[in-house]
């Protein structure tokens, strides 16, 4: 799927204006604070996702006289499902409502699944830098985009699992609760091994693809490795779940201790080693920045190969940190993607061989002419 034009009124510090994007690089280029982040983010909200940046709805509409408007809008072209659709976002006193190919829809919600992107932002190096919370929340994440049964199953399990830990906390005052414990257990089980099985098949198909575009990122003069392997690289439902139960078992007791269950999915890691060495606690700025561009570019793969559309790729800021043969893979090898990245430095821009520029200066975005690819301003 690609972005045709983006058009947006008192969204953020972006007045009116619009862009007609390429179907490959679009660099978005100028000095901090021009509103560079504010496009990416105007094309990820058609995802029918929240703000990257955490942000509510009510702030989005441009600031007067220190309040928010009372609205702001963005328009979408996007060629999906092999014909042009118009989408359009309205910010309406602090709600979302959104229109698509002319249909008044009154959630912005109803977009899921129209239009579909993978964001990378510097948020995101968290990823490899925090521990395995983030980590578990990417594969997640993947997962629910892709298959909404999935998110019911871990909304399940988080059930089970708040439930058994208050229990847990019970137990400590009424001893004579411990055999309502099986209960909880059993259900912790049945969900669980569905999460884990599931994280096992994407994680399967995803290392592979992640190493591969680590390898050209770093021009292959590293190797990156990813594993998921909980209880020890348990692999069919059985294993899991016989895994999974002598494991509850046996930690029982300091489960009952410390009121916390302390074996299950909601403890797993996805491991990242770079040349056999932990990437969390070796990895170097750039390492690591490109380990999780790797893994961003992996899943936009994989949900290419589920759903037949390529996601639009969105990376914020990412070329700081990154040397010249890392930042010319992103320009001129990501074949096939349409890609929007932001940057401060104009000198980028000529680093692409095919693509389109756009500078942001103050809220004003203006094409710019490329050698390559003549623009009309
Ligand atoms: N609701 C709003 N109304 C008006 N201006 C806003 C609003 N929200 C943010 N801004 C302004 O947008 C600008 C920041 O834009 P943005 O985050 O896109 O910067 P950027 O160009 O990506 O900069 P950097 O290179 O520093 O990341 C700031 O000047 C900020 O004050």
């Amino acid at each position: 799927m690609n972005v045709t034009r983006l058009g947006f009124a008192h969204f953020r510090n972006l007045r009116d204006g619009e862009i007609r994007p390429c179907d490959t690089i679009n660099v978005i280029y100028g000095s901090n604070a021009q509103g560079k982040t504010n496009l990416l983010e105007a094309v990820w909200l058609f995802t029918g996702g929240h703000s990257f940046r955490g942000a509510k709805d009510g702030e989005l509409p441009v600031l007067e006289n220190g309040r928010n408007a009372a609205l702001a809008s963005l328009t979408m072209t996007v060629f999906t499902e092999g014909r042009e659709q118009e989408l359009q976002l309205l910010f309406k006193n602090g709600r979302r409502e959104s229109v698509i190919n002319g249909v008044e829809k009154r959630t912005g919600s109803a977009l899921v699944g129209k239009f579909c992107a993978v964001i990378f932002s510097p948020e995101h190096l968290l990823l490899v830098k925090e521990g395995p919370a983030r980590r578990r929340a990417f594969i997640d994440g993947a997962l629910c985009q892709m298959k909404p049964a999935f998110a019911r199953v871990l909304t399940n399990y988080n059930k089970a699992l708040a439930q058994r830990n208050a229990l847990l906390k019970d137990i400590l005052r009424h001893p004579e609760l411990r055999d309502t414990l099986d209960i909880w257990d059993q259900r912790l089980i049945l969900f669980g091994t569905e999460v884990i099985l599931e994280r096992i098949a994407f994680c399967r198909a995803l290392a592979p693809k992640a190493s591969e575009i680590y390898g050209g990122i770093a021009k292959e003069k590293e190797r990156v490795s990813f594993s998921y392997a909980p209880f020890g690289g348990a692999n069919t439902r059985e294993e899991i779940a016989a895994k999974f139960f002598s494991a509850l078992k046996s930690a029982q007791s300091t489960d009952i201790r410390t009121g916390f269950t302390s074996a299950g999915p909601h403890r797993d890691d996805l491991s990242i080693e770079i040349n056999g060495l932990s990437a969390r606690t070796y990895g170097s700025q750039g390492q690591q920045r490109s380990i999780v561009l790797a893994l961003k570019l992996a899943e936009a793969d994989i949900l290419f190969q589920k759903t037949g559309e390529r996601p639009v790729i969105l990376l914020d800021d990412v070329m700081s940190e990154l040397d010249m043969s890392r930042r010319d893979y992103l320009l001129n090898h990501l074949d096939g993607r349409q890609v929007f990245i932001t940057c401060c430095d104009p000198e980028t821009v000529r680093l692409m061989e095919r693509g389109r520029g756009f500078f942001v200066e103050n809220g004003h975005v203006k094409n710019t002419v490329l050698e390559t690819d003549s623009v009309v301003q």
